[in-house]
């Protein structure tokens, strides 16, 4: 897969600790920045990444602030974009079980280099698996099409 990577400045070890994994995992990336030692908004990197996997030039994307919030919120405002805040292998794993999430958020203050590796690669490797939970990510892409609540529940 075509991955963009990026963080801010609270983020940047991580990510540059996820880049050779990556790789190693068979997959392609762009590093969107930060560079080292650069301060950044989140949204800027955020929205950027969000709009590239929204218009499909990239497959996925993985967004690496202090906590991770902050660059979930803001890639969450763009249409198509499923963003999952995951902080284990089993968030990882059910975000694309259930919820076919196209963007990864870690929180690059609270998680460890293990944690993060492994977070990664379970999100990168479980697959969406529909059922059930194709009628719900089908509401949320009713959302972004502009459906109401009405639309919904009866
Ligand atoms: O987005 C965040 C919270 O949702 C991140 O933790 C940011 O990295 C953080 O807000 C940046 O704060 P800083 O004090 O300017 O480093």
């Amino acid at each position: 897969m075509k991955i963009i990577i990026a963080s801010d400045h609270r983020g940047y070890k991580a990510k540059e600790l996820i880049k050779p994994l990556l790789k190693q995992l068979g997959h392609e990336y762009v590093d969107i920045g930060c560079d080292k030692d650069e301060t950044i908004d989140y949204p800027d990197l955020a929205y950027s990444a969000a709009v590239s996997v929204s218009q499909g030039e990239a497959d996925r994307a993985i967004l690496i602030c202090g906590t991770g919030i902050g660059m979930c919120i803001t890639a969450n405002k763009v249409k198509g974009i499923r963003a999952a805040l995951c902080y284990d292998e089993l968030t990882a794993k059910i975000s694309r079980q259930h919820n076919d999430a196209n963007i990864l958020c870690l929180s690059g203050d609270l998680l460890g280099d293990f944690l993060i590796q492994k977070i990664t690669e379970h999100w990168l490797e479980s697959e969406f698996i529909a059922g059930r939970h194709a009628r719900r990510v089908d509401k949320i892409k009713l959302i972004d099409q502009g459906a109401t609540p009405k639309d919904f529940r009866q």
